[in-house]
């Protein structure tokens, strides 16, 4: 029988296990919602029984499934409330490093490396097997310990996307298995309405099971450089030089600096001191400063002479307060992977595992005063605990065949900024975590707003509702519907995002 009577029924061979804690919960710590049963595949055959099984039972209602990656979801977007969580880390994680030659002209420089990867493997695990073979991918999230398949689902984004373009824009090649239960191997060239229907695709129509992420030279170290502001105009008309020059510069973010507190914990993993202390301002005349963070790749062995003489350059032509640029030489890999140094940090004072209301839009470059200027009268009104990322994207880098919802930027730039928020327990309990939650959401439907003068686009957001989720798709929506009629027909995929509920099992699936 299709219908589930216990968790411990048996799909053929793939068996159902009683929920676990962590299938109920996410890094947002926000929404809860408790599944009817995990699945660990260890095959996307496996993934395909269970799927072809559910697509096809006339019995309602039908169980929905979502795919777990790594848990970091923020609204409960890889929950099955009454559904099967299907725990992607259990898939084959061995990445398989490939240097295919190119076809002779050139040497070099027409070798393509990649790696094929289960798409439940973590970004660190894919960055220790490449560093092996001296390679690397190209475009990151600034938090390693995030599943390939999860962050494929959304875009995948840090400061290299300005010059590689997003996480969905350097694939290769999907494995994915189709909510009808089909495994299909898909590219550009292969089956490509599912390649680009599944990436940025919130896990609605497949579950991704390996992906082949194209893969450049690592750089030995990383020369990493940080420099101050008291004006955002000039802050942002830096960063905006800066990603004009791709071929000096590999990577570009900034943050607002709120307080002394924002300069200590940003700089946990940045090894040079930093003696800027400027004036905070006191009761009503707040002051907020910023820092543009930039990076060069260093592949020289010997005295890095000429990452110095890059960055002498660049940094010449910027507009900081002077004296306040810093900077420092680290390995690779410790560059990529320093937000787990700030991770372990908090642990070690409780902090990592509490309530994390985050808001992520992005601007088009003609709105970013406007919301600047909102968050610091909203969001950033009173007490803050957390950081504030603002950074410059180019538009052309993002594929529009993909999933992925950008706003149109008629200038082709345009921001993200993140609300990294974290709620103490001790000083902000659920009644103010919801308080927080509804002010981001009159604070995303502002910047949202249709035909408003703001015109972002939210990331990473489960939206409250189908109308939401029609604005925040606008021209594209009709394109997601067919896709899911296509791809997902049942209904099986993706519950926890709350864009196609399930008319017979509504209530069990909302919250
Ligand atoms: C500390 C932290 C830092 C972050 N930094 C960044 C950043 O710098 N840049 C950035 O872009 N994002 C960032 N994120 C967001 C992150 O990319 C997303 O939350 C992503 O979903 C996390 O991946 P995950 O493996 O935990 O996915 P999950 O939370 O497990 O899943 C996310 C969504 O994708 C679906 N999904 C997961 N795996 C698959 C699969 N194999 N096939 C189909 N669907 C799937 C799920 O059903 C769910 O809808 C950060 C998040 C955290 C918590």
């Amino acid at each position: 029988s299709t219908f589930i009577q216990s968790p411990t029924d048996v799909y053929g061979p793939v068996a159902l296990h009683e929920p676990t804690p962590s299938s109920a919960r996410d890094f947002g710590a926000v929404v809860f919602g408790a599944p009817f049963a995990i699945m660990r595949p260890e095959s996307a055959a496996d993934v395909a029984l269970l799927l072809a099984a559910l697509s096809s039972a006339p019995t309602r209602p039908r169980a929905t499934v979502a795919a777990h990656g790594a848990g970091h979801s923020l609204q409960g977007q890889a929950q099955a409330r009454g559904g099967i969580v299907l725990e992607t880390r259990s898939l084959p994680r061995a990445v398989a490093v490939v240097v295919a030659d190119g076809d002779g002209e050139g040497g070099e420089n027409t070798a393509r490396a990649y790696a094929d990867v289960g798409a439940g493997a973590l970004w660190v695990e894919v960055l220790e097997e490449c560093l092996k073979a001296g390679l690397a991918p190209l475009s990151w999230t600034d938090y390693l310990y995030l599943t390939v398949g999860g962050t494929l689902s959304n875009a995948g984004i840090s400061g290299q996307a300005f010059k590689h373009g997003p996480q969905i824009s350097n694939v290769l090649q999907l494995q994915v298995v189709t909510g009808n239960g089909e495994v299909v191997t898909c590219s550009p060239t292969e089956s490509p309405d599912l390649f680009f229907a599944v990436l940025g695709g919130l896990g609605q129509f497949g579950i991704i099971t390996r992906a082949r992420i194209l893969l450049q030279h690592a750089p030995p170290k990383v020369r990493w450089v940080r420099a101050f502001y008291d004006s955002f105009e000039t802050f942002t008309k830096d960063q905006e030089f800066l990603i004009s020059i791709p071929e000096q510069v590999d990577y570009v973010e900034g943050f607002m600096v709120l307080n002394e507190h924002s300069i200590a914990s940003s700089s946990i993993a940045f090894p040079a001191p930093i003696s800027f202390n400027p004036d905070f301002g006191s009761h009503g005349k707040r002051k907020v400063y910023y820092c543009i963070e930039f990076a060069v790749h260093d592949f020289q062995e010997d005295d890095g002479s000429s990452v110095d003489h890059v960055v002498e350059l660049v940094s010449g032509e910027m507009s900081y307060v002077r004296p306040h640029v810093y900077s420092a030489e680290v390995s690779y890999f410790d560059f990529l992977n320093r937000v787990r140094m700030e991770e372990e940090s908090l642990r070690r004072q409780g902090l990592w595992d509490v309530p994390h209301p985050w808001l992520n839009m992005f601007v088009p470059r003609h709105g970013i005063a406007r919301l600047k200027d909102l968050l610091v009268d909203t969001v950033l009104a009173g007490h803050f605990d957390g950081a504030i990322l603002v950074y410059p994207l180019l538009s052309d880098k993002w594929d529009r065949n993909t999933s992925a919802v950008v706003p149109s930027t008629p200038d082709g730039v345009m921001y993200i900024f993140s609300v990294l928020r974290s709620a103490d327990p001790s000083r902000c309990g659920p009644g103010c975590v919801e308080e927080i939650l509804e002010q981001h959401r009159r604070v995303a439907d502002e910047a949202c707003r249709v035909g408003g003068g703001i015109g972002a686009k939210q990331y990473l957001a489960r939206q409250p509702s189908q109308a939401h989720w029609r604005d925040h798709f606008g021209s594209s929506w009709d394109r997601f519907v067919a896709r899911k009629a296509r791809f997902d027909p049942a209904r099986v995929l993706g519950p926890g995002q709350g864009i196609f509920p399930s008319t017979d099992s509504a209530s069990s699936m909302w919250r």
